[in-house]
């Protein structure tokens, strides 16, 4: 075996290939690529969520149970949004809130990994959301719709797909109702794109895992078993760093 060494310079960068010549054939690698790998990885952190559901199966309701039980564990991605806050949220923590002029710039500039129109409004990953919780080795917790789902497919995130489902477009309508933050428009086009969705939903392959919200307690039961082994993985992690 015959190890062989070569620098080249380009675009101010040096490229070292280093490999071997064997008598079965040659294995080279250049150090830039093979650094840029590892950096990759180790910034990447453990492996996301994507939660998506129609708007009132509970999403909220179970993202912010899990996380605040597992706050070492999970971050939560903040998009940004030009809908107007509801009452009880906070700029920041639940959304970044801002003018659709300055979310298009953001879009326009490529700050974002993922971005819809949902209900009159945009809505949008950003890069630095998803960045921001990365950089402290948590897992990133994404709540998106079902445009964002596809669109985050065609990147190299690689998350974990979670579905929450209601029991039913009744129960679903209920809840969305009592929630007392819809007018009676903005319900409207939520029920029409929960149809969407829900059917969507069924397609083979979309969700690595489905839970249906009908009693609280047993669908946060199901969320937590399916994300066992990655919540050990990052407890593991910590204990031994
Ligand atoms: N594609 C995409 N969808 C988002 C993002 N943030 C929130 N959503 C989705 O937008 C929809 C509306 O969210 P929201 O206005 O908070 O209403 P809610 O779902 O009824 O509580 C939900 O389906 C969210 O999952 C995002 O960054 N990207
Ligand atoms: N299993 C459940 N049983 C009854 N009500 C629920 C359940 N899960 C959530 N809710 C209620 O339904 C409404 C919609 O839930 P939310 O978490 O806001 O949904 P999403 O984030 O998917 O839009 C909220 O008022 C919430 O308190």
């Amino acid at each position: 075996m015959k190890p062989k060494t070569r620098m080249t310079k380009s675009n101010a960068q040096l490229d070292i290939t280093v490999g071997f010549d064997t008598d079965y054939g040659g294995f080279s690698i250049t150090l830039r690529t093979f650094c840029t790998f590892c950096i990759f990885y180790a910034m990447a952190g453990p492996r996301p969520v994507v939660f998506s559901g129609p708007s009132g199966a509970g999403k909220s309701t179970l993202l912010k149970k899990l996380i605040k039980e597992h706050e070492n564990v999970f971050g939560f991605s903040v998009s940004h949004t030009t809908r107007n806050p509801r009452p009880g949220e906070e700029n920041g923590r639940d959304y970044h809130y801002v003018t659709r002029e300055a979310m298009q710039a953001a879009i326009n500039n490529g700050e974002f990994i993922e971005n819809a129109e949902f209900s009159g409004n945009l809505y949008g990953t950003s890069k630095a959301a998803v960045q921001a919780v990365q950089a402290k080795n948590l897992i990133c917790i994404l709540d998106i719709d079902m445009q964002g789902v596809k669109n985050i497919k065609k990147t190299d995130l690689n998350p974990m797909y979670i579905s929450i489902q209601p029991p039913s477009m009744e129960i679903l309508e209920k809840r969305l109702r009592d929630r007392n933050t819809e007018s009676e428009e903005s319900l409207q086009k939520r029920l029409h794109a929960a149809k969407v969705d829900m059917e969507l939903s069924k397609e083979h392959g979309m969700f690595d895992v489905v839970i249906v919200n009908d009693d609280l307690e047993d669908a946060y039961k199901n969320l937590k078993q399916a994300l066992l082994e990655e919540i050990n993985k990052v407890k593991k992690a910590k204990t031994s760093s």
